[in-house]
């Protein structure tokens, strides 16, 4: 950890865009409520529309009732006045009610979409995007743009229409003056388009420094326990005070532009306003004009400001969602890999289809197969080695294979490749004959259970924690995984197996959730068991118990274990060691202590001693140290 953390940066897209298009976008999800949200726009132009049509009742009460001295006429007008200001704020709460509730639709369906598409994404994917990049797609971008939905969309339209049609009229009213309230609107144009390009760059640039911001959250929220382990809280809070200065700095930036917009869409129309009023003064008394047309005039104005100004917002707002619905989109356009819908040809031909069960022959039965297998890492550096290279191992039917090496050998990479988290570069892996890469998933994951190194709980009850891995599982189930992982703590925690377990598992100890996530792969009784140093995190003890447990079940299962001691080494049948990419050798613990020196070293706990060649191997014959 360092006191200048940076977040690593998501894919950012180059150039310029068109704000439109990018809205444009939303459109598959707004199909189904174009209906309603026709009826909200169809709704405020008539609320718009009884909104001008004050000005014209109060033209007729002046230039009649008051100028007629006709008290009853100034009564009806009054109330016909306020009858039209009831029927504009009714109609806008039709609105808000009309659109509620399909615009919360389309948020839920867009966020159900991403979460989706999140879960079908390869591992790789999720290696290269920060989580919290992630996290404010799916819920700040998600409501800016149902607040865009809601009331930009329809009111730049209502609004644009208003203004036209405003201007409309008090050009029939009296078209001189309407030319000199209309002089505004070349300069208005320019500067909007001006505003649009700049605050659409730092909308976006906001957009991805709060998404770096929750990152650094989450990472201090889920890293708590390092950072006051190793008194670091001050550097944490000095990286998030850069990060949130960063933001703070955009949206001054955004403020200061919208600012300057505003001052120039309020200042704009006043000064005409004003220009028209002196001319239409000025006709008044010149007998040009009537007193009531000319306050006609000044009402149709005035009624003019709300949707004029509001452009300016709502340009802000639009540029926002445009912002969002890039970002969103930016996750939804990254491919799924087509192996995460069906199944990829692959050589042999595949011997099942999706949806059918496997054939099987006893012959078939042939264990764990990697055939000359490949793999390098998408964002790894173009001159950098493959991580595998060449691998050949056969694990046979019902067989236990050790897996060890020194540390970034590629252990970890290689048990992923089994259940396809990564897909191998070159090469084949094949488990009792088929080859995985044409095998539907579900069968895959049927097939293979794994356990990583890191043990992650879900916040759910223990019971659903453990089966996981057992679809349809019971109590039974639940039970023998549990004794097998010695997992029996379990019963003394507040509501036995129904106790949640909070995020990550951090209301247990780390060999307690290492062992329920190992109850989570051996339930189920998988035909494969991959296991990436499941015992790690075990006292001796516990460790020899869990030995004793798994080894009943390894017995029936064919699996592949990452071992980094002797102890865990021993649970094995044999033992591949992985070095340079490749399998340098196999064979029994015993056989390989006594012909593999990178062996022998690497069970001392000695690897880097290159000295340590003629060490007595025999020591480490019993297997623990
Ligand atoms: N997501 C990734 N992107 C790029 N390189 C990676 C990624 N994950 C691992 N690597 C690199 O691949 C190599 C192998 O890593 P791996 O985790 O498989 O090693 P390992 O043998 O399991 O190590 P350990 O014993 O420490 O767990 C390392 O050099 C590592 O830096």
């Amino acid at each position: 950890m360092t006191e200048t953390h940076e977040p690593p940066e998501p894919p950012r897209p180059a150039g310029s865009r068109s704000a439109v298009r990018s809205l444009l976008r939303l459109w598959p999800y707004v199909r189904p409520v174009r209906g309603r949200l026709a009826t909200a726009a169809a709704v405020t132009v008539v609320a718009s529309c009884a909104g001008l049509a004050i000005p014209l009742a109060l033209k007729w009460i002046v230039d009649g009732p008051v100028a007629g001295g006709d008290p009853s006429g100034v009564w009806l007008g009054g109330g016909l006045v306020l009858l039209l200001g009831l029927l504009e704020a009714s109609l806008f709460a039709v609105r808000r009610f009309v659109t509620a509730r399909p615009l919360a639709r389309v948020e839920a369906d867009m966020r159900a979409d991403l979460y989706g598409h999140l879960q079908r994404l390869p591992v790789a994917f999720h290696d290269r995007w920060a989580s919290g990049q992630l996290l404010s797609r799916s819920t700040t971008d998600l409501t800016l743009l149902r607040i865009f939905l809601a009331f930009p969309l329809t009111f730049l339209l209502v609004n644009g229409a208003t203004i036209v049609a405003g201007f409309v009229v008090l050009l029939i009213q009296q078209w001189v003056l309407g030319l000199v309230l209309l002089a505004p609107v070349v300069p208005l144009v320019i500067i909007c388009a001006y505003f649009e390009e700049r605050y659409s760059r730092a909308a976006r640039t906001a957009q991805d420094q709060s998404g770096d911001l929750a990152t650094v959250v989450e990472e201090s929220v889920l890293g708590i326990r390092i950072i006051k382990g190793f008194g670091r809280h001050r550097g944490q809070e000095k990286a998030f005070a850069a990060l949130a200065g960063r933001l703070r700095g955009t949206e001054l930036h955004k403020a200061h532009l919208l600012g300057l917009l505003w001052a120039f869409i309020m200042s704009l129309p006043e000064l005409a306003i004003g220009a028209a009023l002196v001319l239409g003064v000025l006709q008044v008394a010149d007998g040009d004009l009537s007193a009531g047309t000319l306050v006609a005039f000044l009402s149709t104005a005035l009624a003019l400001r709300w949707p004029v100004e509001s452009m300016g917002f709502l340009i802000a707002i639009s540029n926002e969602a445009a912002t969002a619905a890039d970002r969103y989109f930016e996750v939804m356009d990254t491919p799924v890999p087509p192996q995460e819908t069906a199944s990829r040809p692959a050589n042999p031909p595949a011997r099942e289809t999706p949806g059918e069960a496997p054939q099987e022959t006893p012959r078939e039965r042939s264990g764990l197969r990697l055939e000359g297998v490949g793999f390098r890492y998408p964002d790894a550096p173009a001159d950098a080695p493959p991580v595998l290279d060449g691998v050949d191992l056969h694990v046979r039917a019902g067989e236990t294979m050790a897996l060890v090496g020194t540390t970034g050998s590629g252990k970890t990479t290689l048990t992923a490749l089994v259940p396809r988290l990564h897909e191998a570069t070159s090469g084949r892996i094949t488990l009792d004959g088929q080859d995985i890469a044409a095998m539907p998933r579900e069968r895959l994951r049927e097939l293979v259970s794994v356990a990583f190194e890191d043990p992650t709980l879900f916040s759910a009850s223990v019971g659903e924690n453990v089966l996981m891995g057992a679809d349809g599982g019971g109590e039974a189930e639940l039970r023998r995984a549990l004794e097998v992982a010695q997992a029996g703590f379990v019963d003394s925690l507040p509501e036995g197996t129904r106790t949640q377990v909070g995020e990550q598992g951090l209301s247990l100890s780390g060999g307690q959730r290492q062992r329920l996530a190992l109850a989570r792969a051996v339930a189920g009784d998988p035909r494969f068991l991959i296991l990436d140093d499941p015992l790690s995190a075990l006292d001796v003890h516990t460790e020899a118990l869990v030995e004793a447990a798994l080894r009943e079940v390894l017995a029936g299962t064919t699996a592949l274990v990452v071992a980094h001691r002797p102890s865990t080494v021993m649970l094995a049948d044999r033992v591949a060691l992985l070095s340079g990419g490749r399998i340098a050798a196999v064979g029994t613990h015993h056989e390989l202590l006594r012909t593999n020196r990178e062996y022998a070293l690497l069970m001392a706990g000695d690897e880097d001693r290159g000295d340590a060649a003629d060490a007595p191997y025999a020591r480490h014959e019993g297997g623990r140290r």
